[in-house]
């Protein structure tokens, strides 16, 4: 690194302990939010690396690509630009971005948010000293540093380990405590056996763990690789996640709200601001006795570096009794699977226009910052009262970049998944997402899932989306071929019969769509993940230009909560 230069903070753990500092509730949080948090959405699609771009400090033909050519999606592309080397060089972690004099001495610390980036070539290295200022603070989430970082899918739990604050007796719970069975205080007393050695001489000192997890997956589960000595002596306990995590009763529990595959999911009040929250409590992983499951990890690691309002903003990590452990989320109070149920008819066009462009601009950060969903659907997309949705979530998202590496095949729910991961792709990218909201938009359109396969079935699924879209072949298709499930016997169907679906007018009062409109539904479900729409281009589409516009958030229509 230049002298005078940024420091190069490879320790988001480094991040968390400012986190700590300054908790998201209130305070500096909410000037923090205030102040970067622009409203106006356009500058959300500022992110960090479009900064450099701008500046042209990213590498040559990076900009103006279409973001799924980015993607490791095959290798044989040779103009493919992927994101920089996760964990080679973290360039600035946004969270402990300090200014550092050639004495290397620490000039300021401020906690903007809990991203970085990551590339090969310092974008600041040529700067003197005292050049950074905010405004050039680049904005990426830094997931491969955080402490809830995870890299490799292979395993799908990794071991908690507490000390005297997991094992302390149990609360009586009073009405709204939170309160987890009694099989927890047996896993937790059992769980001294498997303490792990100290980290650091931090741990001896008043600076207590309240647990930790322990890597025994693998130092490139948590990219503990990231860190040296110092670096974990400097983080007072280094991979103590939930070290300075607020215990759960700080919350009032009102109602359960969902149980989902990976957490139960509360309504819950903050007993000191009254302010109305969710709470997921993580399941832990039941096959093994202190599994902490890695899809939670993930979800907690994205949505902390996360900061976009239309992505659920966690608000904090908090400690129940036992090993419990719950992702604080502010409340949303509708998710779309359950409005759209509820609903007699669909949403208007220019609705559907106002929950799309939310969508897009919520998955265009998230493309933009190299993270894919990789489970879009109506029940993970919350929606509250003043008409603004948010995506949710993230147990199946993942950061995707160099090296390239086949990513874990099942991953979307079934009515909402790609042609390639039906046909066993393992490699594959951002277009993943782009399905998903194709299929989301025609069910916005028409309240029906468009392709509804039978359940566990991907042959069938397949025979679904074939039937309206075509059977692809290699012509229209180049590549199909090579993929492992092409070779079932699919009924031949040449033609393109969506149009039949969303026509451009209606006398029996089912969905109708502009010649526009069917445009872009087309290309979102292109069966070809390389001619299918990026982000951008969806986003841009002249549909969103087309009478009628947008409906504003605030005309957006509210609906009857469900829940207490
Ligand atoms: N922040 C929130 N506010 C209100 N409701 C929420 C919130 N987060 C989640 N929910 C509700 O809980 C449900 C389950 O949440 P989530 O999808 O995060 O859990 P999961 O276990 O990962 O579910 P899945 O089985 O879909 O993977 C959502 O569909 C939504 O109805």
């Amino acid at each position: 690194m230049a002298a005078g230069g940024v420091e190069i903070s490879k320790s988001s753990v480094v991040v968390d302990r400012v986190r700590d500092l300054y908790p998201r509730q209130g305070g500096r949080d909410g000037e923090r939010r205030q102040t970067k948090r622009p409203s106006d959405s356009d500058r959300w699609l500022k992110d960090g690396r479009r900064d450099l771009y701008q500046r042209g400090e990213a590498r040559e033909g990076d900009v103006g690509q279409k973001r799924r050519k980015c993607s490791p999606v095959s290798g044989e592309r040779k103009d493919q630009v992927f994101p920089p080397p996760l964990g080679e060089k973290t360039i600035v972690d946004v969270g402990s971005a300090r200014k550092i004099s050639s004495e290397g001495v620490v000039k300021s610390t401020e906690y903007v948010s809990a991203v970085s980036v990551t590339s090969v070539k310092h974008p600041f290295d040529d700067l003197e000293e005292g050049q950074l200022e905010d405004e050039q603070v680049v904005q990426a989430p830094n997931i491969a540093t955080s402490k809830w970082c995870l890299e490799s899918p292979k395993d799908e739990a990794v071991h908690v380990v507490r000390n005297s604050r997991w094992n302390r007796s149990s609360l009586t719970p009073e009405s709204g405590e939170f309160q987890v069975d009694s099989s927890d205080e047996r896993r937790s007393n059992s769980s001294e056996s498997r303490s792990l050695e100290p980290l650091s001489s931090h741990e001896n000192s008043e600076h207590e763990l309240d647990g930790r997890i322990n890597m025994d997956v693998g130092e490139e589960e948590f990219c503990a690789s990231d860190l040296n000595d110092s670096e974990v002596d400097e983080a007072e306990g280094g991979l103590s996640m939930l070290s300075g995590s607020r215990d759960v009763n700080e919350y009032q529990k009102l109602s359960k709200i969902n149980e989902g595959t990976y957490g139960v999911v509360y309504k819950a009040k903050d007993r000191k601001t009254e302010e109305i929250v969710a709470l997921k409590m993580i399941k832990m992983n039941m096959e093994d006795e202190y599994g902490f499951p890695l899809t939670s990890l993930r979800e907690i690691n994205i949505l902390l570096s996360c900061n976009h309002p239309s992505i659920v903003n966690v608000k904090e990590v908090v400690v129940g009794n036992g090993d419990s452990v719950f992702m604080v989320m502010e409340h949303l109070e509708h998710d779309l699977r359950g409005v759209m149920d509820r609903m007699k008819q669909p949403f208007s066009t220019s609705e559907v226009k106002c929950l799309m462009i939310q969508l897009l601009e919520g998955l265009k950060y998230l493309h933009s910052n190299w993270i894919i969903h990789r489970d879009l659907k109506p029940s993970n997309l919350l929606l509250n009262n003043s008409g603004e949705l948010k995506i949710c979530d993230f147990g199946m998202a993942r950061q995707y970049g160099s090296p390239i590496k086949p990513y874990t095949q099942l991953v979307v729910t079934q009515w909402y998944r790609s042609p390639e991961l039906l046909l066993g792709t393992k490699e594959y990218s951002t277009a993943v997402d782009m399905w998903s909201i194709g299929c989301i938009m025609g069910e916005l359109l028409s309240l029906k899932p468009l392709f509804r396969g039978k359940s566990q079935n991907d042959i069938d699924q397949l025979q679904q989306i074939f039937a309206v879209l075509g059977t692809p072949s290699e012509t229209t298709w180049p590549g199909f071929t090579s993929l492992p499930g092409s070779k079932a016997k699919f009924r031949k169907q040449p033609y393109n019969l969506l149009r039949k679906k969303f026509p451009a007018a209606s006398f029996t009062g089912g969905p109708v769509l502009s010649e526009l409109g069917f445009d872009l539904l087309n290309r979102l479900l292109n069966v070809d993940p390389e001619k299918r729409l990026t982000v951008d281009e969806a986003l841009n589409h002249a549909w969103f230009n087309e009478v009628p516009l947008q409906k504003s958030k605030e005309f957006m229509p509210t609906f009857p909560s469900k829940r207490n």
